[in-house]
């Protein structure tokens, strides 16, 4: 399974919380990885925590104030990129360019969606992988898995339906390691989570929870 904690804008030690996702990613089958602000990725990326980014925009090299390169991510350290997050939401044709953005730049990438019908969609355009979260459970610890498994199960048909290559995390409430299994059992290859690691009192021990069972 892929545990791939997102750190939004919550107020963290980004590199607390990185230390933390190495160290627990060498005690586990479990591939971990760490998505920090932009601004922050290359301190992260130096902990040796497989790092990535928020967001890229889909652009290149020029006139783009304010924008995020997928170039500079990855020369930031990063590998991998979310792209389409529930609130960094994109219109269809910059996901698209977004994925382009990454690929150019060899990061992996995962395209967020709310419903397997989006997932659907997002698998279209080529990512490595895509994840479903239902936005009104994000941030609440209610896990998808458990709470929603309908939609877990769908945006897994929905996503081989388009292209069997394409595999799917789930992601919203996820905390414990029963959620990370529950996700599995459903046909997740693993989960997008936040607030469970990146507002605990203790990320590693809440990351040693999360691959307990794995
Ligand atoms: O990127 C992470 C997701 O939005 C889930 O957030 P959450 O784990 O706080 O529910």
């Amino acid at each position: 399974m892929f545990v791939l904690v997102n750190l939004k804008t919550y107020p963290c030690d980004p590199i607390a919380v990185a230390e933390a996702v190495r160290d627990v990613d060498e005690t586990t089958d479990a591939r971990l990885a760490v998505a920090p602000q932009a601004a922050q990725l290359e301190r992260v990326a130096e902990t040796g925590a497989e790092t990535w980014a928020q967001h890229v925009d889909s652009i290149e090299h020029g006139s783009n104030t304010g924008h995020t390169l997928a170039e500079s991510v990855a020369d930031a350290g990063a590998v991998g990129t979310l792209i389409n997050h529930s609130e960094r939401r994109l219109k269809l044709a910059d996901i698209d360019g977004a994925v382009r953005a990454a690929q150019r730049a060899d990061l992996e990438t995962v395209v967020c969606a709310n419903n397997p019908a989006q997932i659907g969609a997002a698998a279209a355009l080529g990512p490595d992988s895509v994840a479903v979260e239902p936005p009104a459970l994000i941030g609440t610890g209610t896990p998808v898995s458990q709470a929603d498994p309908d939609v877990v199960e769908d945006a897994v048909d929905a996503a081989a339906t388009v292209d069997a290559d394409v595999s799917v995390l789930c992601g919203a409430g996820i905390s414990t390691g029963d959620d990370v299994v529950a996700a599995g059992d459903l046909g997740a290859e693993g989960v997008l989570l936040a607030s469970g690691v990146a507002k605990a009192d203790d990320p590693k021990a809440a990351l040693e929870d999360l691959v307990e069972p794995l």
